[in-house]
């Protein structure tokens, strides 16, 4: 179980996240919803020590974890891909998944089943792909390294959507083995289909934080935060 409590961050001087409470338990897929600048990404940024953060307490089945960049969390199973996909442009495919495989842990998913571009390219520079290939590359190697939590800002950008399904799917197997998931994602759809529950955010704080088969049935909440905010 993934806990972050009082989560208060930002930039400089300006507070963007306020006051944030998250807990997302082993085994479960969370989509975080918002509109623009709302600090979906800031929080997730938070949890890795990539904005300034002024509160807030990071603890991963009870034990505190410090907000520490994602190489550093990464020894802990703690997976972050960020919204430029934190790929190495001047490694290979074959590097970039390398790097982000854990000596101790095999995913139950085969990425190269869900992305044979890893494959049949593996050679290639990471830096040549256009940018949806990129999002496959960083979704695989948030894959082999999120042996406990698995945090993905813009999931399905720049992926055709039936691949975005694919990859959702993968995400939902892997949870079903006890990896937290936390992902960010524009449109409402995805998450309904296969998230367990959808978090809501606006202006840096948490709105709503629902159970998807309830808002499969009264969507209300969704419509506010994505229409009317
Ligand atoms: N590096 C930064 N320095 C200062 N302000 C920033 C920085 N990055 C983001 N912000 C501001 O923080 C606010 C929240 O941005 P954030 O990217 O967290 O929102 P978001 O909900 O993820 O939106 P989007 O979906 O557009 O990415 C915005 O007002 C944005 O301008």
């Amino acid at each position: 179980m993934l806990k972050l409590e009082n989560m208060t961050a930002g930039y400089g001087k300006t507070r963007i996240v306020d006051d944030v409470d998250l807990e997302i338990p082993a085994g479960e897929v969370v989509a975080l919803l918002g509109r623009n600048g709302m600090g979906k990404t800031t929080l997730l940024r938070s949890m890795f020590g990539l904005c300034d953060v002024f509160a807030g307490r990071l603890t991963m089945d009870g034990t505190p974890l410090p907000l520490e960049r994602p190489e550093r969390l990464a020894q802990h199973g703690l997976s972050f891909m960020p919204d430029h996909r934190g790929v190495f442009p001047s490694l290979s495919i074959e590097e970039n998944l390398r790097l982000a495989q854990r000596r101790s842990y095999t995913p139950p998913v085969d990425v190269f089943a869900l992305f044979p571009l890893l494959r049949d390219r593996s050679r290639q520079l990471a830096g040549v792909l256009s940018g949806g290939q990129k999002q496959q590359l960083g979704l695989a190697r948030a894959m082999l390294a999120g042996e406990r939590l698995i945090v993905v800002d813009e999931f399905s950008q720049g992926l055709q959507p039936s691949l975005a399904k694919a990859a959702l799917e993968a995400l939902r197997r892997i949870a079903d083995t006890g990896v937290s998931v936390l992902l960010v994602e524009q449109g409402p759809q995805l998450p309904l289909a296969y998230a367990d529950r959808i978090i809501g955010m606006v202006k840096g704080r948490v709105v709503f934080d629902e159970e998807v088969p309830r808002l499969r049935v009264n969507p209300e909440p969704l419509t506010n935060l994505l229409v009317v905010g």
